[in-house]
């Protein structure tokens, strides 16, 4: 389980989460809607630590992520926007073994890791490929790939359809839902809720750092309003 408690964050004194109090169980897909700048991107890295609330605190699985950050790594795989920021190895399959490498485990577990990490990618046996020679959705799902060899319970992935074509995002979309279908948790924040609303177990949307609408899809369908259902909400 992920928990923000009354979390509060500013950038440079500028408040952009205020007070953000919300629990996410274990197998939940949550999708994250709201306007550029409503502080989704701000919220979803204070759940591995990259940020740190101001005020009020983040819990995995009953820890707080300020006492273990390392913890809540492994158990909260990110995928950020742009792929080609996060991959540290020029081979697919050394780029997704770095993570289980850095928790010191033993090369059999690290290579089995690897690829039933790939697997769930639909990218066996293409660990040797370079990723620089891959397409985007091909990139996308190796990032995929490389957080889920952390074995994480859950898949934080913020806006992981950005530049991606048709057929690339519903190749990663079909990848996210089988995920969840096997239990890995996803929180998944994005402008574009075409397709992924049928997946969803719930929808989460924010608007000036607060959340204002938390919801099962379809009562958020009708909560939302604007173009693409993405980004005017009324306050609940
Ligand atoms: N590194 C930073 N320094 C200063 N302000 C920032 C920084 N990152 C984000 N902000 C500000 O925080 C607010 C929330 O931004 P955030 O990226 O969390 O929103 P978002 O909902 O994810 O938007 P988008 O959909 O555009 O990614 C915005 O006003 C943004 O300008």
């Amino acid at each position: 389980m992920i928990e923000f408690r009354s979390v509060t964050y500013a950038f440079d004194a500028v408040p952009v989460l205020e007070e953000c109090s919300l629990e996410i169980d274990d197998g939940e897909f949550v999708l994250f809607a709201g306007a550029n700048g409503s502080g989704k991107t701000t919220l979803l890295r204070h759940c591995n630590g990259l940020l740190t609330p101001d005020s009020g605190e983040v819990l995995v699985d009953g820890t707080p992520v300020a006492e273990n950050p390392i913890r809540a790594r492994s158990r909260v795989g990110m995928v950020f926007q742009n792929p080609r920021d996060q991959f540290v190895a020029a081979t697919i399959g050394d780029d997704v073994a770095f993570g289980p490498e850095n928790l010191g485990l033993e090369r059999a577990v690290i290579d089995e890791r690897v690829e039933d990490a790939l697997e769930a990618v639909n990218l066996s046996g293409r660990a040797d490929e370079r990723i620089a020679e891959l397409s985007g959705g091909e990139q996308a799902r190796v990032a995929i790939a490389g957080a889920l060899a952390m074995e994480p319970t859950h898949l934080v992935l913020d806006e992981p359809f950005t530049g991606l074509d048709d057929p690339a995002r519903r190749s990663v979309l079909k990848r996210l839902e089988a995920l969840s279908a096997d239990g890995t948790g996803v929180l998944l924040a994005t402008h574009d809720l075409r397709d992924v609303l049928g997946l969803a177990d719930r929808v989460i949307a924010m608007h000036d750092g607060e959340v204002v609408v938390d919801a099962s899809p379809e009562r958020a369908v009708r909560e939302l309003e604007g173009d693409g259902l993405a980004v005017r909400v009324p306050r609940c």
